[in-house]
């Protein structure tokens, strides 16, 4: 990996890429007008003279080239990945669906729509959504995990990524993305950084940079007539050693290597982040906001009882409950249908006339059927109960004991009606069972601790979604909302300041996940959702963003660090070169000279060597991040401006000092 970023460093040299970072792009200037000085006075200058103009290019160019060095390690982690990633990638062929029957098709002649067949043993050819049956899934390819996951019609589990393998049955498929921008195809475009732009932060950071550098050229441009005037005309060599010791290179070369790292770091984690912007907006998060099901939750919603109204047998609502599920794909209706066969047999239903199915919306929250004769619906209970009073019913009392019970335990109730000639009545409550996901309340006290505001948001009822807050210990909820409520929530939250990020799965989430500053769409979610987001979890863990915070956090740290360091650094180094550029003829200047540097070429030399070296000193920091203590901003922010400000004041000193040393013990200047 060091080798090959060695080489990089040299293929970085290229002025177009250079162009990108205005500070290194004065040093490789310098370098150059160095480089053909140096060789003019080779045959006039004296001996020692050109050792000295040699000993400055040839330092000036390692300053670039270790620049190049910092940012090809940075990349080199992904480089790796991307292409272990491309092994994986098989050429595959795809079973698809034509009207007659199947053909097989080279995976990458599928085109957005196309419906595949994929049988277990066989590779998923292109990322799509799961439109008919259950298999069991092994993702490994993508997510380095080997335990299989379940994939199904319907529900928020419904995405399949292409390069997966199936293992046990068979689905159909409906292909959502095109050949070469599917999921792989972007993960190895994002760890290569292919697709890396300046995120808005760096780019301030380099206009900043870029005004110091214009800065100090003027002045070390302005200072030659003074010099002149006192009599130490200073050689042009002197002059670009001074300006480049100036100017702020040691965070301009480190700069984008930080960045790079940062993405790394969450690659490592799991977590493929879009932008780099995503990954620093993380690290200022003050609310999170997490769906239910499937969030905080296993989201595995099982029907686990049913509960009829008075006057309403068992085996009447088992009826109506798989009448309304028939044809429901979601895995909550699959269950209920499941259930209700499993208790009263597979006909239970045969009594009630078929008709036309009416799928669930999130915007509904119901879904059912309408017969010639007769409706059903089955849903949230607040919606099936507009539904019955619109159409003159009314609703028991016992309904709100039976949602209150099942509520009280953290289980969706969803109530079941039917409406004919006669009128609309509720027929009872089918109890969806689900578990909230081990440790939550501990992940979420830390994220309390790290001053993040968590709000749960569900289009569950407010009872159902209060006892799994309470269960899980967020800090707020948001009940029966519907898509465009999570979305108002988002907008509300970032109009009072705050820096929203949203964790969800389902295709409901998906304007929210695009509205929030961080989105994290989970790898089991729909394809909807993760196109959405600005990241994907491929470990699916809400809580993982904990860990996202704290690489934000760390890079954002990093960054400012190092560009604190930088900048302290530059004003030893002003000590170490003035003195000497005017030892000869105005002797107070000596005053300055407190390094009491050995000759006035020494010190130049000196001060040059130690600007190149401080780079590749710093690059293990800026690739690993500065380390995290727990503690408030303030708190962090003020131990920096003392570790790095006050190190980069006194850092210099020291070291070009020693090489000062080592220089003169050399005979070299
Ligand atoms: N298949 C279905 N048929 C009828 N009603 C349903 C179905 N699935 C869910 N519901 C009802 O609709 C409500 C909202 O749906 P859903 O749970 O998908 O919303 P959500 O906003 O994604 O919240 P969550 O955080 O629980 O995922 C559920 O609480 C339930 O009452
Ligand atoms: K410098
Ligand atoms: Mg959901």
């Amino acid at each position: 990996m060091v080798r090959r970023a060695v080489a990089d460093s040299f293929r970085k040299l290229h002025p177009r890429v250079q162009a990108r970072n205005p500070v290194v792009f004065v040093v490789l200037v310098g370098s150059v007008l160095t480089t053909v000085l140096f060789v003019r006075d080779l045959p006039s200058a004296t001996a020692a003279q050109s050792v000295f103009n040699g000993l400055v290019t040839a330092f000036l160019w390692f300053t670039v080239l270790f620049a190049n060095f910092a940012e090809a390690m940075a990349e080199g982690r992904g480089k790796a990945q991307a292409a272990a990633l491309r092994g994986g990638r098989a050429a595959t062929t795809a079973r698809r669906r034509t009207p007659g029957g199947t053909e097989e098709v080279p995976a990458t002649e599928l085109a957005v729509g196309d419906v595949c067949l994929v049988a277990a043993g066989q590779t998923v050819p292109g990322d799509g959504d799961v439109v008919e049956g259950v298999a069991s899934v092994d993702e490994s390819a993508i997510t380095g995990e080997s335990a299989p996951v379940i994939r199904e019609s319907g529900g928020d589990r419904s995405a399949v990524t292409g390069g997966t393998r199936v293992l046990s049955d068979e689905i159909a498929v409906r292909i959502t993305a095109p050949p070469g921008r599917t999921f792989l195809d972007r993960m190895i475009a994002m760890v290569e950084g292919a697709e890396r732009k300046k995120t808005p932060n760096e780019v301030a950071l380099n206009i900043l940079l870029a005004g110091m550098t214009a800065i100090f050229l003027l002045a070390v441009a302005t200072l030659q007539p003074f010099a002149a005037y006192s009599g130490a005309e200073q050689s042009v060599v002197v002059l670009v050693a001074l300006l480049v010791c100036l100017i702020p290179t040691t965070i301009g070369a480190l700069l984008s290597a930080i960045g790079i790292a940062g993405m790394d770091r969450m690659v490592q984690r799991n977590v493929l982040a879009m932008s780099g912007r995503a990954v620093e907006a993380s690290g200022d998060v003050d609310t999170l906001l997490l769906d239910k099901t499937g969030t905080v939750t296993l989201g595995d919603r099982q029907a686990g009882d049913l509960v009829p109204m008075p006057g309403v047998t068992d085996a009447e609502l088992a009826a109506a409950a798989l009448a309304a599920s028939r044809a429901d794909t979601t895995p909550e209706g699959r269950s209920i249908v499941r259930y209700a066969s499993e208790r009263h047999g597979a006909g239970a239903d045969a009594g009630t006339a078929a008709g036309e199915p009416v799928p669930f919306t999130a915007e509904t929250r119901m879904s059912g059927m309408d017969g010639e004769r007769v409706s059903i619906r089955k849903g949230a209970a607040d919606a099936v109960r507009t539904w019955v009073e619109g159409r003159g019913g009314r609703v028991p009392d016992a309904l709100d004991a039976a949602v209150g019970r099942i509520s009280a335990t953290g289980g969706t109730p969803l109530a079941v009606a039917s409406a004919d000639g006669d009128g609309a009545r509720v027929l009872g409550v089918v109890h969806l069972k689900d578990v909230v996901k081990p440790g939550m309340r501990e992940r979420f006290a830390h994220m309390r601790a790290m001053g993040i505001r968590t709000v749960m948001i569900t289009g569950d009822n407010p009872r159902t979604a209060r006892a799994i807050a309470d269960e899980a210990g967020v800090d707020d909820v948001l009940a029966e909302a519907r898509p465009e409520d999570k979305l108002a929530l988002i907008r509300e939250e970032q109009a009072r300041g705050a820096m929203v990020a949203m964790t969800g799965d389902g295709t409901n989430d998906a304007p929210a996940l695009a509205q929030a500053d961080v989105g994290v769409a989970m790898n089991t979610g729909t394809q909807a959702a993760k196109e959405a987001g600005n990241m994907v979890d491929l470990d699916s863990d809400p809580t993982k963003l904990i860990e996202i915070v704290g690489v934000g956090k760390q890079l954002l740290i990093t960054r400012g660090a190092l560009t604190t360091f930088s900048i302290a650094n530059d004003v030893a180094k002003y000590f170490a070169i003035i003195p000497a550029m005017f030892s000869g003829v105005l002797p107070a200047l000596d005053a300055l000279n407190i390094m009491g540097l050995s000759s006035a070429n020494s010190a130049i030399l000196s001060a040059v060597v130690f600007n190149a070296l401080i780079i590749v000193a710093l690059i293990p920091l800026s690739l690993r991040g500065v380390r995290m203590r727990a503690g408030t901003a303030a708190a962090t922010l003020r131990r920096n401006l003392l570790v790095y400000g006050l190190g980069g004041l006194i850092a210099p000193f020291i070291g070009i000092k020693a090489i000062d040393l080592v220089l003169t013990a050399l005979g070299v200047s």
